[in-house]
């Protein structure tokens, strides 16, 4: 006898343009997790879960359950809760759509799908909001989790914490996730620490459903950390007075707006998705960028709405009503004269991660 479960989590897209570590969008790729956890396993010894995995990251991703991120961070919320270790002779296998190092929230999906899995395999019923504190004592912007927890078109902040709070948050990565031993066995030493309350807040936007994402994959990785190395670790007075943040602020006001009014307006969305604080500086490391994101206009290519690139990339998003494939055939052409070869697909605004309990 055995309890089954499935773990369902979307991709999502974050940013928008200018909603830099603000907005985020839930994608129809998913990765799904079936969990069989057996109700009398063999009384004799403890045996960690069997991981076993298909489709995009299968080449690359640890099988080990200590070094596995969704596992890992599912054992960070069981140990959280006083519970030092998975049941015995768990397995779990995951089929993922959602490709590594694209700008797709590969890594946000694997961090909810590990919350959720804590969760539920200790039926601690945690609600959504708690779930959110989990998820970003580990992947510390809110954009990619929370659109990948609730689904949707989302903005959220983190809240300001008092001191204490501060300080319980701020913990390094390693002392949140750290390094199980090889031989890992029933004692982990001292447990984890334990998320503030009420870190992430949101809300989700409206979303007119006549618009459609079109995700323009180039054939390469690009990790989000060395996305963010590029970024200024200084904004100049310049820029915050106007050129960059205000430029931002001022679309970002109108493209939440926007996205939701039927039909929508490509001229005011086109604008609104555009980008001073992020994209200008990861031009380095995407080569074609620019060339995409001037050249694939509302005038030239019509049903188009807006583009940008997708959380860190290389992805570039066009949100678009029709002319998918002059769209995304179009960038093929640009960054082929870069060097670069891509994939394309349509993908649809989705609803956000569930659990669904097989009857045994
Ligand atoms: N299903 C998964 N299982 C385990 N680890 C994963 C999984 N998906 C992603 N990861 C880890 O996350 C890394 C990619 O994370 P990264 O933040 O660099 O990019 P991303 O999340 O795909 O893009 P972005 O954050 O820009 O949307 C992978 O190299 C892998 O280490
Ligand atoms: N807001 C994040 C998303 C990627 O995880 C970034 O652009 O770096």
């Amino acid at each position: 006898m055995s309890r089954q479960f499935t773990i369902r989590v979307p991709a999502t897209s974050a940013n928008i343009g200018p909603g830099f570590d603000v907005v985020g969008l839930s994608l129809s790729l998913y990765l799904t997790l079936t969990v069989t956890v057996p109700l009398s396993p063999p009384p004799s010894t403890y045996q960690p879960p069997r991981l076993t995995y298909t489709g995009e990251g299968a080449d690359e991703v640890p099988l080990d359950p200590y070094k596995n991120l969704t596992t890992r961070v599912a054992l960070y919320l069981l140990r959280c809760h006083d519970i030092p270790s998975f049941p015995s002779h768990l397995h779990i296998h995951t089929a993922n759509e959602i490709p590594f190092g694209r700008g797709l929230g590969s890594s946000g999906a694997a961090v909810i799908a590990g919350v959720l899995l804590g969760n539920t395999l200790a039926r601690l019923n945690l609600p959504t909001e708690r779930l959110l504190d989990f998820a970003l004592m580990v992947e510390r912007h809110p954009d990619n989790v929370t659109a990948a927890l609730v689904g949707g078109f989302v903005g959220s902040y983190l809240k300001e914490l008092d001191d204490e709070a501060t300080q319980a948050a701020s913990v390094p990565l390693a002392e949140v996730l750290p390094e199980y031993p090889p031989d890992a066995g029933e004692d982990w030493g001292r447990n984890p620490p334990v998320p503030p309350r009420g870190i992430g807040h949101f809300v989700r936007f409206g979303w007119e459903e006549s618009i459609k994402a079109v995700a323009i994959i180039p054939r390469f990785e690009l990790s989000t950390a060395k996305a963010r190395e590029v970024l200024p670790e200084v904004y100049s007075r310049k820029d915050l007075a106007s050129a960059t943040s205000v430029f931002n602020l001022q679309r970002l006001a109108v493209l939440t707006t926007a996205l939701a009014r039927s039909p929508p307006d490509p001229d005011l969305i086109y604008e609104a998705m555009k980008d001073r604080v992020h994209q200008p500086y990861r031009k380095t490391l995407i080569p074609g960028l620019p060339e995409v994101t001037n050249n694939i206009t509302p005038a030239t290519h019509p049903g188009l709405l807006g583009i940008c690139l997708s959380g860190a990339g290389p992805t570039i998003l066009a949100l678009a009503t029709g002319g998918f494939e002059a769209i995304a055939e179009d960038a093929r052409k640009i960054f082929r004269e870069k060097g670069v070869e891509i994939d394309w697909k349509v993908l649809e605004v989705v609803g956000g991660s569930a659990v669904i309990e097989q009857a045994s």
